[in-house]
């Protein structure tokens, strides 16, 4: 759906882009993580045929950015980090207008203004003016507004910057639907854990450079320096506290209780030690009635600042 080869964008001496080489296939939804200036609008804006490359070459839904940019624009939408919408205009307005850019015609154009608007959960703001609404509202009419031509392949940059936590829930709950619903997503954000539980490829990027590449899950391996296992049992907690510091692999262990008043144990892992399933098993055979056992969630911010700092520090 997308490939470059070694795209490379230069201004003056500076690279924005050095040597991208990226592959998302069909139903992907990529993560494009990278701290401001890292080179992900630029990305984006070639992927979109708005901005030529120095060098390297880009397909999109097969056709080469050279040569086929009336065909990407037709199979993208592409939503840039800062979008204008007009004053006087009401939220099906805004939409019929974009509709018609697009050559929508005839009852049908209705009908889809309203599908999206439903799709966003925008329909009770549908006679609001565009200029009442709220940043995650924008936000959500903005993807409203890419989703009119049905495209393929989606290029979001940055969608939830600038939002607050319940309008970046928002938008990642209709990115889930957006993927469920087939859509090649590339989707840009300078925080890493907002993207990880969406997409299923991330790739990290940091002065025009791709630092990590690949699956959600061996890019947490790569970055991931400890073990940390929480853990649970019936009745006997403190037990099974005394006996998890006793096994010579586990570094800590501490205790913690969560937002439902449940208490559950932190057990961290010696350095070297990188399985941890014969924890359980031992855990059972001495007569524990193991009620939770489950790898701590990577705390994939930390893991972006490790990875990172090598190179902006
Ligand atoms: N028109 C331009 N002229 C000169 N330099 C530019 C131009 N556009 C971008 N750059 C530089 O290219 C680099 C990459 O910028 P880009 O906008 O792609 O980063 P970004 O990852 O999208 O950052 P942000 O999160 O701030 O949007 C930056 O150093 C930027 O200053």
């Amino acid at each position: 759906m997308i490939e470059t080869r070694d795209l490379t964008k230069m201004y003056g001496d500076l690279y924005a882009l050095n040597r991208l080489n990226l592959v998302l296939n069909q139903g992907d939804v990529y993560g494009f993580i990278g701290p401001n200036g890292a080179g992900k609008t630029t990305t984006m804006r070639i992927l979109a045929t708005l901005l030529n490359p120095t060098w390297g070459e880009a397909y999109v839904c097969g056709h080469s950015i050279y040569n086929g940019a009336k065909e990407i624009r037709r199979a993208i939408g592409y939503m840039p980090d800062f979008f204008g919408v007009y004053d006087d205009m009401k939220v099906i307005e805004y939409l019929e207008f974009f509709a018609a850019a697009y050559r929508i015609t005839g009852p049908g154009r209705k009908k889809i203004c309203e599908e999206v608007l439903e799709l966003v959960d925008l329909t009770y703001k549908r006679d609001a003016l565009v200029t009442s609404l709220s940043r995650g509202m924008t936000q959500r009419l903005g993807l409203a507004r890419v989703l009119l031509h049905d495209p393929q392949v989606l290029l979001l940059d940055e969608p939830a910057s600038g939002l607050d936590p319940r309008a970046r829930i928002e938008i990642r709950a209709l990115l889930k639907e957006l993927r469920a619903m087939g859509k090649t997503i590339l989707v840009s954000s300078h925080i890493l854990p907002e993207l990880a539980d969406i997409c299923n490829k991330i790739g990290i990027i940091e002065q025009g450079q791709l630092l990590v590449n690949g699956a959600v899950s061996d890019v947490m391996k790569q970055v991931r320096t400890d073990v940390v296992i929480n853990v649970s049992v019936a009745d006997r907690m403190t037990d099974a506290a005394d006996f998890l510091e006793k096994q010579p692999e586990v570094d800590s262990v501490d205790e913690k209780t969560d937002l439902n008043d449940h208490t559950y144990l932190v057990v961290k892992m010696k350095p070297e030690v990188i399985t941890y399933g014969f924890l359980a098993q031992r855990l059972i055979e001495n007569g524990f009635e193991l009620t939770l056992f489950r790898e701590d969630e990577i705390n994939l911010e930390t893991a972006f600042m490790h990875l990172t700092k090598g190179i902006t520090s």
